[in-house]
């Protein structure tokens, strides 16, 4: 990645600054991981489901794209949701050839591999320039262990082709999730549907994102299936039939980091109205994690407000030192900009598994962090952010490299600084409402 200065492209966002503390309250759209785990459990299920309050971003399109072209029957309802209509799933099945775009879409392209191998469908996967960096050897490998026929070209990585035999004995499996929680939570889901269910151990040198694979297990126990961790690397799910259901989505809590973060750069509060009270998500970890830096946090009521008396534009440094966000990579970027409003250095560890995700997570920030002026250092598994200097910050574009997160995350910094992101269209991987409910957030704080 090349950190130097480049001019700004003509259709580069100018990330709106803040010029006075933000009294800001929002409502965001719908769970991605919570949306396309709810799709796929739907397309297995034994009868119709509905999502009520679904995501609508690229993500989820392609997540249910490529379980239509597995059989799916996907419809829309009018609902009471403000992001979009609600879904109707109803299960099918498919034979023939069949293409599936997965996009960038980590859940795509780990979870829908085994809905294939149970159909009928000969199911050639691919996706963006990007998605073929992504380690998916585990989830090759776990096919063929399986019993799956695979077609690949042998680098690991997309494209490959599954054929589909119509069902899967299952049984006992082992597999190294150390890249990713995903290729878990992949064969949980569809192991209610293996002749002899699943029980599923990993071997490796650590396993992220632990809640994510706690989510997979209450969404499956939310349909009648008997889905249980035997210890924090084994988990066991009994062959069964997955219940059709009418589900909620909540709100997609990762989404709020940055919104929640904005404070700390601007001052002033910021308010995620919907806030579950009991959740699965790992966004659930960030008025801790926000407090932990200095700022104050508090859920009431179903809403969530992170506020600061004073924020780094008013002259306030909020608190360094370590975090670990092995759980919670996601949120990494997020943080990684905080880094820079901090008083002493911010190191985030345990966060290595995120050089796999959209792009290497730890190699975009300290580029973009670098070309605004910060002093950002990495190892294989952590990031250190220095606090920003402003004698030293310059305007900058901020490149998303195709990462929803990164471009979000750059738009935390441009509260404060003069910087704009390449590409925010990025941000529809998970959120298309971005930049209008950012903007909106950020208006609140002009004096
Ligand atoms: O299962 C999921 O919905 C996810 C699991 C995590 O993946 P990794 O374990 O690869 O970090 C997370 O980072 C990703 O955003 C969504
Ligand atoms: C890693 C992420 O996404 P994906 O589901 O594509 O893995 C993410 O959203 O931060």
């Amino acid at each position: 990645m090349n950190p130097s200065p480049s001019p700004q492209s003509p259709d580069a966002w100018s990330a709106p600054r803040a010029s006075a503390p933000l009294h800001s309250v929002l409502q965001l759209p719908g769970s991605k991981s919570l949306t396309n785990r709810e799709l796929v459990l739907s397309a297995l299920a034994s009868g119709t489901s509905t999502l009520r309050r679904p995501l609508h971003s690229r993500d989820s399109v392609l997540m249910l794209e490529g379980l239509k072209a597995l059989g799916a029957r996907v419809e829309e309802q009018a609902g009471d949701g403000s992001f979009g209509p609600d879904l109707i799933v109803t299960p099918g099945t498919a034979t023939g050839d069949v293409s599936i775009d997965v996009g960038l879409a980590g859940t795509a392209m780990r979870f829908l591999p085994f809905v294939a191998a149970l159909s009928n469908a000969t199911a050639h996967f691919d996706g963006d320039p990007h998605a073929r960096m992504r380690p998916m050897q585990e989830t090759i490998d776990s096919l063929r262990a399986l019993g799956a026929s695979v077609d690949d070209n042998g680098s690991g990585t997309l494209p490959f082709t599954v054929h589909g035999s119509g069902a899967i004995d299952g049984g006992e499996l082992t597999i190294d999730a150390s890249r990713s929680s995903q290729f878990v939570s992949a064969l949980l889901l569809a192991a209610p549907r293996f002749t002899h269910g699943l029980t599923l151990v990993h071997r490796g040198d650590r396993l992220p994102s632990l809640p994510h694979i706690e989510m997979t297990l209450a969404t499956l126990r939310a349909r009648g299936v008997s889905a249980t961790s035997l210890s924090e690397s084994v988990w066991r799910v009994e062959p069964g039939e997955i219940a059709g259901a009418s589900v909620e989505i909540e709100p997609d809590l990762s989404n709020a980091a940055p919104f929640l973060a904005a404070p700390l750069v601007a001052g002033g509060s910021v308010t995620i109205d919907g806030w579950p009270a009991e959740t699965t998500q790992v966004g659930a970890l960030l008025p801790e994690l926000l407090t932990r830096l200095g700022a104050d946090a508090h859920v009431a009521d179903g809403r969530c407000t992170v506020s600061a008396d004073a924020g780094f534009l008013q002259g306030h440094r909020f608190t360094g030192g370590a975090l670990d966000l092995s759980h919670a990579g996601e949120l990494s970027p997020t943080f990684a900009a905080l880094g820079a409003v901090c008083e002493t250095p911010l190191t985030i560890t345990g966060i290595g598994h995120t050089r796999g995700h959209e792009t290497d997570r730890l190699e975009a920030m300290q580029s973009n962090l670098a070309r605004l002026g910060i002093e950002c250092t990495t190892t294989h598994e952590t990031v250190t952010v220095h606090p920003a200097d402003a004698a030293s910050i310059r305007p900058a574009e901020w490149e998303a490299y195709a990462d929803h997160r990164i471009a979000t995350s750059g738009a935390v910094l441009g509260l404060a600084f003069e910087l704009a992101v390449d590409d925010i269209e990025a941000t529809s991987k998970t959120i298309p409402e971005f930049a209008e409910l950012w903007t909106s957030m950020a208006g609140t704080g002009v004096a």
